[in-house]
């Protein structure tokens, strides 16, 4: 609901969101610009019947005087021959320079409260500011919600570079940005008379005794006033004897007898002009600088935030391919409800919501993370990937958390399929416990959890088959699964380990392939997609549609993709990428793994490998400009053979860019492991820890369960557990 209420008006009122943001954030800068100029005698130092005098004096047809909220005097007199305004030294009443707003500032003014027009362009700047308090309020409960609530809205975030952009500064602007709005609203209120108007309250009018006037300096009630309290003095016409001063200060107006120097009427603000007036200079900033310039930077992130939510949109919208005939969510009688992290099992959803359509039923896919009571639905179809030893993929990471909440079951019954792959340790281990869960709600199953191995359309044909004669119906899924867009890579660089030791093993370089025929590519010529180390390349081996995923050690900056790939015996994909020569040819793609990033900022970071599990570990030590400090744990075979980056590790050790290394070597005479070695280090690796270090741990699944194992007695003593630090994004793993 939090995305809806954010999103929608978020594409809406984008364009103006952002130009009123943009201008308050220059106009913030004039308060403390005026700041500067003005002279501010300090609380008791001059009244303003003395202030008075002294510009009479220097001016003698001055009309009024007005203190800014700045501090700046400004005086103006109506004089045939030189009409004008001019600034003030407060201290000695001297004319310091002519007072002439920028014309700049007022354009930027106006485009800022009017949009350069008059009553509808304050109506839409209003409309912009509503706006922009619904998106930083339902764009912080997003956040609090999938940080795991309020208590972690300042945790660590992850996601894609544009995600973490969006919400690591939207955070930051949260207060500035309220605070902006819901003034800026308040004040669009009061101008539409929807709320009382907030002008100062007016002193009823009244007549001197017309006695001859005292000089200015002598009058008693402008004796009483500090310069600080002043907002503006108005002085009796000289030809009029009746004329009275007038004395506007913070808290209301008087009037005062220029002969007697008595008040003659006086008007006291009440609460709401006293709250519209802190209003306003909270909108604005007038007479706080410091508080101008906390708006105006919060306003000015207010562009980016636009540009990043527009991008972070459209990926989304490009992430899901199209579902044609999709009835509502409320009328369907079937609801397909989808698990993916790389947009395949979409393409499976449709097949089967097609099919099913075509066979007449009314049917609505939708995302798991969107599991909902569907009131006319009779059966849930789950359809879902898993990711990461046995974990949810994105569109179905907060499914469990939802369909605890519901009232009731989502439909009287449901059917899970499982898409994986049968070389990972937890087999479709994520729709095993999706199907538990269902069937723990009280829903009737239609047919037993279905699996299918990389994506095998004659599998997926054969639990069509099984639906439909659960269904009554003849359900022939035909599914030509969509060959994913590549790129073509070139191999230029290739260095081999691990020969003697039964594991050979490539460190492969990539570098685009030459330009194709085609328009774009002679126009731009061939480019490396865009990655960082982590992130995972695809592969698809000559003759196969379905990719194999490695861990990238490099990101585009590097000019290269690299890659260690580990020969398996009988791997299609590892046996051809290890025979591949220089010069050879790919076709391959990324996809971001952005939860298998160094956490920003300076805390120590632990990083523990073995095998070609070394390389985005690499990745990340070769990228570490900032040197924060960088331990690695690497376990291999036997130096001689298999210490995979031997010479890189020494030289970014001398550089700093790592801290630490440790390695672990299982063929020689101590045989050690890597978790031995972190076992015997368990000092070196709590002390980091309680600095706040991260844990990244990359490998096969053994030795990172034999790697959470050691760390977590090591943390024992600190009172952490490995579960706990994984729920602050603190110990990460890619595992295969
Ligand atoms: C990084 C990664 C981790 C994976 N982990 C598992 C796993 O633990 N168990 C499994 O059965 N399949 C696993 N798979 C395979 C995917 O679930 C499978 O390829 C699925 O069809 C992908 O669907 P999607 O493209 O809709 O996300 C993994 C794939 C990748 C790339």
């Amino acid at each position: 609901m939090f995305r809806k209420i954010h999103s929608i008006p978020g594409l809406a009122a984008a364009l103006l969101v952002a130009v009123t943001a943009a201008t308050g954030a220059v106009l913030s800068v004039q308060p403390a610009l005026q700041r500067l100029e003005a002279t501010v005698p300090a609380r008791g130092e001059v009244t303003v019947a003395a202030l008075a005098e002294r510009v009479q004096a220097a001016l003698p047809g001055v009309e009024s005087i007005e203190r800014k909220p700045s501090g700046l005097i400004v005086a103006t007199w109506f004089d045939p021959d030189r009409p004008g305004m001019a600034t003030i030294d407060p201290r000695t009443g001297a004319v310091t320079g002519a007072y002439e707003p920028s014309g700049t500032v007022r354009w930027i003014t106006n485009l800022h409260r009017k949009l350069l027009a008059d009553d509808t362009g304050r109506a839409v700047v209003g409309f912009g500011a509503a706006a922009m308090l619904l998106l930083t309020l339902s764009g912080t409960a997003m956040l609090a919600q999938r940080l795991g609530g309020w208590r972690r809205l300042f945790g660590p975030i992850r996601g894609s570079a544009s995600g973490r952009l969006h919400a690591e500064l939207g955070r930051a602007a949260v207060a500035g940005l309220v605070l902006s709005a819901a003034t800026g609203l308040l004040l669009s209120a009061t101008t539409f008379e929807f709320l009382p108007d907030g002008a100062p309250a007016e002193a009823a009018p009244a007549e001197a005794s017309g006695g001859p006037a005292l000089p200015v300096g002598e009058l008693g009630a402008l004796k009483a006033v500090d310069l600080a309290d002043l907002r503006k003095l108005a002085f009796p016409d000289p030809g009029d004897p009746t004329d009275v001063v007038t004395l506007t200060t913070a808290s209301g107006e008087a009037t005062v007898d220029p002969a007697t120097g008595a008040v003659l009427t006086a008007a006291e603000n009440d609460a709401w002009q006293t709250a519209s007036q802190w209003i306003y200079a909270l909108h604005t900033g007038e007479g706080l600088w410091w508080l101008a310039l906390v708006l105006g930077a919060s306003s000015a992130v207010v562009p980016v935030l636009t540009g990043t939510g527009l991008v972070i949109w459209v990926a989304r919208r490009r992430a899901r391919p199209r579902i044609a005939h999709d009835a509502g969510a409320q009328s369907a009688d079937t609801v397909i409800l989808v698990g993916s992290e790389g947009n395949s099992t979409w393409g499976f959803a449709a097949t089967l919501h097609a099919a099913l359509t075509a066979a007449g039923h009314r049917v609505h896919t939708r995302a798991m993370n969107d599991v909902a009571v569907f009131r006319h639905a009779r059966r849930v179809v789950v359809l879902t990937a898993t990711y990461g030893d046995g974990e949810a993929p994105a569109s179905a990471r907060r499914f469990a958390e939802r369909l605890a909440r519901l009232p009731a079951a989502p439909a009287p019954a449901f059917a899970v399929l499982g898409f994986g792959d049968r070389g990972f340790a937890h087999y479709c281990g994520f729709a095993e416990t999706v199907d538990a869960a269902l069937a723990a709600t009280g829903m009737a199953r239609l047919l037993d959890l279905g699996r299918i191995d990389r994506q095998s359309a004659q599998a997926f044909s054969q639990w069509g088959a099984d639906l439909g004669a659960a269904l009554g119906i003849e359900l022939a899924l035909a599914h030509v699964p969509s060959r994913p867009r590549t790129s073509r890579l070139r191999l230029v660089a290739r260095e081999d380990y691990g020969l003697a030791v039964d594991a050979p093993t490539a460190v492969l370089r990539f570098a685009p392939a030459e330009p194709g025929p085609s328009l774009h590519a002679r126009l731009f010529g061939a480019r490396l997609p865009s990655f960082e180390a982590g992130d995972l390349v695809g592969v698809l081996a000559p003759g196969s549609d379905v990719a194999r995923f490695y861990s990238l050690a490099s990101a585009t900056r590097d000019g290269v993709l690299e890659i260690c790939v580990r020969r398996h015996p009988g791997g299609l994909c590892s046996g051809f990428l290890n025979d591949l020569p220089v010069g050879g040819e790919i076709d391959a793609f990324v996809r971001a793994n952005p939860g298998f990033r160094p956490a920003p900022g300076s805390a120590p970071v632990i990083l523990v490998g073995a095998g070609t599990g070394i390389g985005p570990l690499a990745g990340f030590i070769r990228h570490n400009d900032h040197r924060r400090p960088m331990h690695l744990w690497f376990g291999a075979r036997n130096p001689a053979s298999d210490f995979l980056y031997r010479q890189d590790l020494d030289r970014w050790l001398a550089e700093r860019r790592l801290t630490g290394l440790h390695t672990a070597f299982s063929r020689v005479a101590t045989r050690t492991h890597v978790q031995d070695r972190l076992e015997a280090d368990a000092e070196t690796v709590r002390t980091l820890v309680a600095k706040g270090a991260q844990v990244m741990v990359c490998g096969g699944r053994d030795m990172a369960a034999g790697v959470a194992e050691v760390i977590g007695a090591a943390l024992r003593p600190l009172g952490l557990t490995v579960e706990a630090l994984k729920r602050e994004g603190r110990y990460v793993e890619d595992v295969y």
